[in-house]
């Protein structure tokens, strides 16, 4: 199994060269040359498997020669060991053929912890062995870089250097990434938003000369294992509602596009998915986007749902990659009208995209709203992305096709929102009640890419 650019001119690597490596040198993301397939057979024995024995039937046939079955079981293992739900990822019902698959059980309380739990491991094991060092910089709004400390902290090999923006994540989101102790992990707040820091991250893949001299690598979904590892729960919760001899809808709460594009792979690995719903809270420029009107950036507006708060979704790229007949030369002039200011979808590209994904939105208003009802309703108190999910779902779905809407992250890392939209604060599970209370540790960075450069080689020397 060989990884291509999106933008069609950096060499092919391996399995873990892309992993390893992150953004491609240039600057496109990593993505198969080919999609492996499952057939009906391979999926229909998934019914009664554990989390971690779908996890390997479908993340195999990527790998390649990366680590060996048993080296692969075994990380897979470790990676889900501490999840606080047996099932990993279970599915409740919400309301008749509408399922909410709870993807926050990991030991950060989001999604993002399937994935980076287990890249924490493969890193380990590939560095490991390779005897290198590398440094991991990774920008978060709020979700993907506690998740990202929580995994490589103390770890060998690796120092891990969080880019967020000040005062845009909620204070539980903040802590996770401030209050951890180890010396290889560090939380630095930049004056701008999201779209700020993952655009210095992407500068400093871009900087040959800084990017070779600190060993930069990317935990964000740039990197190709972070979607690899997210394709699992589609098949693992389909399966559990009667797949592959029925079809099923997922709604996927979005900003980056790494969730839903997992969907789309799982998909093209022979899942039987029916509709894939990209909902978007007000920073709606995928919505926007995906109901005709081009790609064209806005402010971002801060919301309810930060970790959301997203205008240049990274892994759209990816998308555009296979709507343009994955031509890496019109997607990388895509991604030069990008920088400066949007582009729009020619015709052609516009159709693929609407054959595999449809959209939606919810307003600040509308979140708070389904909050307040689903507890009504269903008695489930749901983090604000996830209402995000269930508003756009309630809309698009086919009373007679099971959807599945993904509940990326607990309510209690966003207690204000949910509070004001039910009158119940809730807590944060036993292991992290003590979080208010331990100190932070955290360093004020301009939105400046030399300032940052700095920042990151101070922190790496120490
Ligand atoms: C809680 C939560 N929900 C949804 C999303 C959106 O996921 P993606 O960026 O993969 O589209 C994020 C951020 O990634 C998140 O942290
Ligand atoms: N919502 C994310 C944004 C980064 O997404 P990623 O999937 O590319 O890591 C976050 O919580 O940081």
């Amino acid at each position: 199994m060989r990884y291509i650019s999106t933008r069609g001119t950096a060499p092919s690597l391996s399995f873990e060269e892309a992993m390893l490596t992150g953004l491609a040198r240039d600057g496109g993301l990593y993505v198969p040359e080919t999609i492996p397939q499952l057939s009906h057979d391979d999926i229909a024995a998934m019914a009664g498997q554990s989390y971690e024995e779908v996890a390997f039937t479908v993340m195999r046939p990527f790998i390649g020669d990366t680590f060996t079955d048993a080296e692969f079981r075994d990380l897979i293992a470790k990676a889900y060991a501490d999840f606080g739900h047996d099932s990993r990822a279970p599915l409740k019902e919400l309301a008749p053929n509408h399922f909410l698959l709870e993807l926050f059980h990991g030991p950060t309380l989001a999604f993002k912890d399937f994935a980076m739990q287990l890249i924490g491991q493969m890193f380990q094991l590939a560095l490991g062995r390779k005897g290198e060092r590398v440094t991991i910089v990774g920008a978060t709004s709020g979700d993907t870089g506690s998740a990202a400390i929580e995994a490589f902290r103390g770890l060998a090999n690796v120092d891990v250097v969080i880019l967020y923006p000040h005062g845009r994540v909620s204070e539980v989101q903040r802590r996770q990434m401030t209050t951890p102790v180890e010396r290889n992990v560090h939380a630095l707040a930049v004056d701008g938003d999201f779209d700020d820091c993952q655009a210095r991250l992407k500068d400093m893949f871009n900087d040959f000369e800084f990017r070779d001299g600190v060993k930069l690598a990317g935990v964000n979904s740039i990197n190709w294992g972070r979607v690899l590892a997210q394709v699992v729960y589609y098949f693992s919760s389909a399966v559990s509602l009667g797949a592959p001899d029925r079809k099923m809808s997922f709604t996927v709460p979005t900003g980056n596009f790494g969730d839903i594009f997992a969907g789309y792979i799982a998909k093209k690995m022979g899942l039987p998915i029916d509709q894939l719903v990209v909902a978007t809270n007000q920073n709606d420029i995928l919505h926007r986007c995906l109901s005709g009107q081009g790609y064209h950036k806005d402010t971002v507006h801060p919301s309810i749902s930060p970790s959301m708060d997203i205008q240049v979704s990274s892994n759209f790229e990816r998308a555009l990659f296979d709507a343009y007949d994955r031509d890496g030369s019109a997607v990388a002039q895509l991604m030069a009208e990008l920088g400066q200011g949007g582009f729009d979808v020619s015709q052609g590209a516009a159709q693929a995209l609407s054959e595999n994904y449809t959209s939606g939105r919810a307003s600040e208003e509308e979140t708070s709203a389904t909050i307040t009802d689903m507890l009504g309703r269903s008695g489930e108190i749901l983090c604000p992305h996830s209402a995000v999910g269930v508003k756009v779902a309630n809309e698009k779905r086919d009373p007679a096709t099971p959807m599945i809407t993904l509940a990326t992250a607990h309510p209690a890392k966003f207690p204000d929102a949910v509070e004001a939209a039910t009158g119940i604060r809730p807590p944060l599970p036993p292991r992290m009640a003590d979080l208010y209370d331990r100190a932070e540790r955290v360093t004020r960075v301009a939105n400046d890419l030399e300032a940052l450069k700095t920042q990151i080689k101070g922190l790496i020397a120490q």
